[in-house]
């Protein structure tokens, strides 16, 4: 089969991320509640091709090619599978580095968007399996939505959909590596016991007040970040003083977010910000991927 496709990879937001502890494989068990959000990079696939070929647009906005998600993703499937090469245009709009599961959420169209292409026949727990290869945000954003996460986050439970709210997502000139960012918690003195925040963000998205999941949000990992990336303090003060219901980084960072209930106030926030760092204003979607 040859052909060509195109999809939306969406961006989550961390609701809730707690670090419980470090697991024998250096990777550290945390228990999150991811919201997938309207920020979404454009996946275009097409193969057969004679070898791999990855284009990004803007230019270089996502890494050298061999490490790219999208590259790893391919290639894992191709050992798997038999999958032949394909060419992929990457029209980033989910900026890297952010805590925004860009690279994730491409991966995620690769495998979703081959297995379509080719008729591969992998089934959602297939592509889950190997999405977790990829990387630990990887098999979320395969279905996307509103989720619990456990173990490294491959451990999935379905949510209720939030209440319905605007997220002003602003970001600092300097974004984070995951890498560095829990390498920083490791080392870091004195570090908090699990703030809790996952049991009372699940609490909240039951009750279905914006709110209540304002007062809950909540992320383990913020404080080691904001001292690592300076703004990202600064932007959840100003977040705060716009009026936003709650403020919290998402993931690893440095992408910040508020939540705000009414349009106008979450345009005038952005306005305030806008200028001076990156800002988007997003709404809660229910997948992770929609053809383009
Ligand atoms: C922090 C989270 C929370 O949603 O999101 P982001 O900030 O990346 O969006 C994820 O756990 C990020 O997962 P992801 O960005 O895929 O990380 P990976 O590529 O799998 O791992 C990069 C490196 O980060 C460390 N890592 C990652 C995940 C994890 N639970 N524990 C870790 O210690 C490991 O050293 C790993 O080698
Ligand atoms: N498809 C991709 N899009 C963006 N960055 C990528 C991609 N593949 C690999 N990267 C590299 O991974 C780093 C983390 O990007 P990303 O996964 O988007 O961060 P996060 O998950 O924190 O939002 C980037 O700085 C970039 O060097």
């Amino acid at each position: 089969m040859s052909g060509s496709l195109r999809m939306r990879a969406f961006a989550k937001v961390n609701y809730a991320l707690e670090v419980l502890g470090i697991r024998e494989d250096g990777y550290h068990e945390i228990r999150t509640v991811l919201q997938s959000i309207s920020l979404s990079d454009v996946v275009e696939i097409s193969g057969p091709a004679e070898s791999f070929d990855l284009s990004v647009e803007p230019e270089g906005a996502a890494g050298p090619t061999r490490e790219n998600t999208v590259f790893r993703a391919w290639r894992l499937l191709a050992e798997e599978t038999g999958a032949p090469p394909v060419r992929v245009t990457l029209r980033k709009g989910i900026p890297a580095g952010s805590g925004l599961g860009g690279g994730s959420a491409d991966a995620a169209a690769l495998l979703r968007g081959a297995n379509e292409l080719f008729g591969l026949g992998l089934g959602e727990g297939e592509l889950a399996a190997l999405a977790l290869r990829v990387g630990a945000d990887v098999p979320f954003c395969l279905s996307g939505g509103t989720a619990l996460g456990e173990g490294v986050g491959e451990r999935l439970f379905s949510l209720p959909p939030p209440p319905e709210h605007l997220l002003v997502v602003a970001m600092p000139p300097r974004g984070a590596s995951t890498v560095e960012i829990y390498r920083a918690y490791d080392g870091a003195l004195g570090v908090s016991a699990p703030g809790g925040w996952t049991e009372r963000v699940v609490r909240a998205l039951g009750s279905g007040d914006v709110g209540a999941l304002g007062e809950a949000v909540g992320n383990d990992l913020a404080p080691v970040t904001a001292r690592l990336v300076p703004g990202v303090g600064e932007l959840l003060g100003a977040l705060r003083r716009a009026g936003a219901w709650g403020v919290c980084m998402s993931g690893t960072g440095s992408a910040v977010y508020g939540l705000f209930r009414e349009e106008r106030a979450a345009r005038e926030a952005a306005r305030r910000l806008e200028g001076s760092v990156w800002v988007r204003i997003c709404r809660p979607v229910g997948y992770g991927l929609a053809s383009a």
